[in-house]
């Protein structure tokens, strides 16, 4: 066996019959294949009628039908390893066995099934024969007890031993590594081992040992576990550690098994269990898809500041200029606190680029917002102002954001100021003419670089928020849309009774 490894995603080809209740067959191998990291694919050697009691029936597709599906995968699809499991007769031996002759895949995990868990025989008597010829085809074949003896033409070993024996004579004998397995003894403990006649002394058996876990969900573990093989061997190379991983995968999936009721014979194994158990489950989407839809989840706050009498009169140059005055004092005041929880923003940052960027847009909202601030109101009376409640609000909600320590809900918290501002600028930038009494004001947020600034915070919050769990991005975009709320708020203040308020 080659000790290569690849590091792409392994492409995997189960050769197999059907079990339509999915426990076994190529319905586990598929499940197999994608619960060990392959992409799977299947060649349906015989439909199989049964169910977690036993088979029915079986019918076998016609052997021209068969070798046109396996042609269908090898014209077109590279192929990394393949699992082999019922053949049914000597007629679908004889095409497979030809079709891997023809083709040479790197890797062939041959599963000699013979006879169903149920004891429900799946190969034609006659075929033995004829399987043991596939055998030097393959690179690892994987009997459980019963077929270890057939194919050794002995009676049943009743040891470990005694199948470890078994096994060393069926490798030598066929050139073949074999994968003894110990599901069918007697007792607490469920060993495996890679026995190779090829290897020295010390590697001739590499065991991996296991314990029985007490269930009934066992149907299909032979098909689980050599697909988990076929997908782990290119990626891991080494065949006693590819074992290993397969039997921990498997041993977790058999032990939740019972959670899927199913059926009410000998269950399936849960072969997602341990991905479940993990988070498999969670959908991610994309940075992009979530900027788009935070942004189209403010659409109401956007389109009132949009409508509100303070734009409205910035875009027009009508606006009161009290009421602008007593906004950039409010501002001034704002910005400041700002900048300080952009540096708390750059203090938590996890890659050097963010804490650079919120770094310099602490710096940035003093020394370019302010300086056009001090430019309207004058350097001496810029923070004369009280804070108002709506000031002193969006403050609290920032510092409150800040003081939770989560960088996530932080940057999500400070993302509004940015994003409002900049998409306010671009479309006040069109009413700003060279008399318009705000115009530096109306030309500053569409600036190229504020459009740079928000596009980085834009993605560095969409980031995060993509790597996030489901409970953490919605407390990120809890605190997006509270931001806003306060921006809007901030525009209806100068021309209504909150420019009055105070605390
Ligand atoms: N009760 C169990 N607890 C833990 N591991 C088990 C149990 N039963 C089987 N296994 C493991 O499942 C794998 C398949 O073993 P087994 O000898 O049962 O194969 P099989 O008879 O070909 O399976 P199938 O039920 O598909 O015919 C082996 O790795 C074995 O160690
Ligand atoms: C199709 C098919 N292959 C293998 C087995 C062995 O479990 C089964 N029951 N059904």
């Amino acid at each position: 066996m080659g000790r290569t490894s690849m590091t792409g995603i392994p492409r995997v080809l189960s050769i197999a019959g059907t079990d339509p209740t999915g426990g076994a067959g190529i319905q586990a191998d598929l499940k197999s294949i994608a619960a060990n990291g392959g992409y799977g694919m299947a060649v349906v050697t015989a439909l199989v009628a049964q169910n977690t009691h036993g088979v029915r029936s079986v019918h076998v597709p016609p052997l021209d039908f068969l070798a046109e599906q396996l042609d269908a995968v090898s014209d077109d699809v590279e192929i990394d390893a393949v699992k082999i499991g019922m053949l049914a007769d000597t007629g679908v031996i004889g095409v497979v066995e030809a079709w891997l002759e023809r083709v040479q895949p790197p890797i062939v995990v041959l599963d000699p099934v013979m006879v169903a868990t149920s004891g429900d025989r799946l190969l034609d008597a006659n075929a033995e024969a004829a399987l043991r010829q596939l055998l030097s085809r393959a690179t690892l074949v994987t009997p459980n007890i019963p077929e270890l003896a057939i194919l050794v033409d002995e009676p049943r070993a009743l040891t470990w031993a005694d199948a470890l024996a078994q096994a060393e004579r069926l490798s030598e004998r066929h050139g073949v590594a074999v994968v003894a397995k110990g599901g069918h003894l007697d007792g607490d403990a469920v060993p495996d081992a890679v026995v190779d006649a090829s290897e020295s002394d010390d590697d001739r058996i590499r065991e991996v040992p296991g314990t029985r876990i007490v269930s009934t969900n066992t149907h299909g573990t032979g098909c689980s576990l050599s697909s988990a093989l076929a997908t782990l061997l290119p990626r891991v190379g080494d065949t006693a550690e590819a074992l290993a991983q397969a039997k921990c995968w498997l041993a977790e999936s058999i032990r939740h098994g019972a959670d899927l009721h199913v059926g009410s014979g000998n269950g399936p194994v849960s072969h997602f269990a341990g991905l479940w158990a993990r988070g498999g489950l969670e959908a991610r989407p994309t940075a992009a898809d979530l900027a788009a839809s935070w942004w189209n989840d403010i659409a109401d706050i956007r389109r009132d500041i949009d409508d509100s009498p303070f734009v409205r009169g910035l875009a027009a140059g009508d606006l009161d200029d009290g009421a602008f005055r007593w906004y950039l004092a409010q501002d001034a005041i704002y910005l400041r606190a700002y900048a300080r929880v952009l540096a708390e923003a750059s203090r938590l940052a996890p890659t050097a680029e963010e804490q650079a960027f919120w770094a310099t847009s602490a710096a940035g909202s003093i020394e370019g917002e302010l300086a056009l601030h001090e430019g309207w109101l004058g350097t001496e009376t810029v923070f004369d102002a009280e804070p108002s409640r709506v000031t002193t609000a969006y403050l609290d909600h920032l510092a409150a954001s800040a003081f939770r320590g989560d960088y996530g809900v932080l940057i999500a918290a400070l993302l509004p100021c940015f994003w409002l501002y900049h998409d306010a600028g671009l479309r006040l930038r069109d009413h700003a003419h060279d008399s318009h009494p705000y115009r530096s004001w109306l030309e500053t947020y569409a600036d190229p670089a504020f459009t740079i600034s928000n596009e980085r915070a834009i993605g560095f919050v969409a980031n995060a928020a993509a790597r996030a769990s489901d409970a953490d991005r919605s407390a990120m975009f809890t605190a997006f849309r509270a931001s806003a709320a306060h921006e809007r708020a901030f525009f209806d203040a100068p021309l209504t009774g909150d420019r009055d308020a105070r605390l």
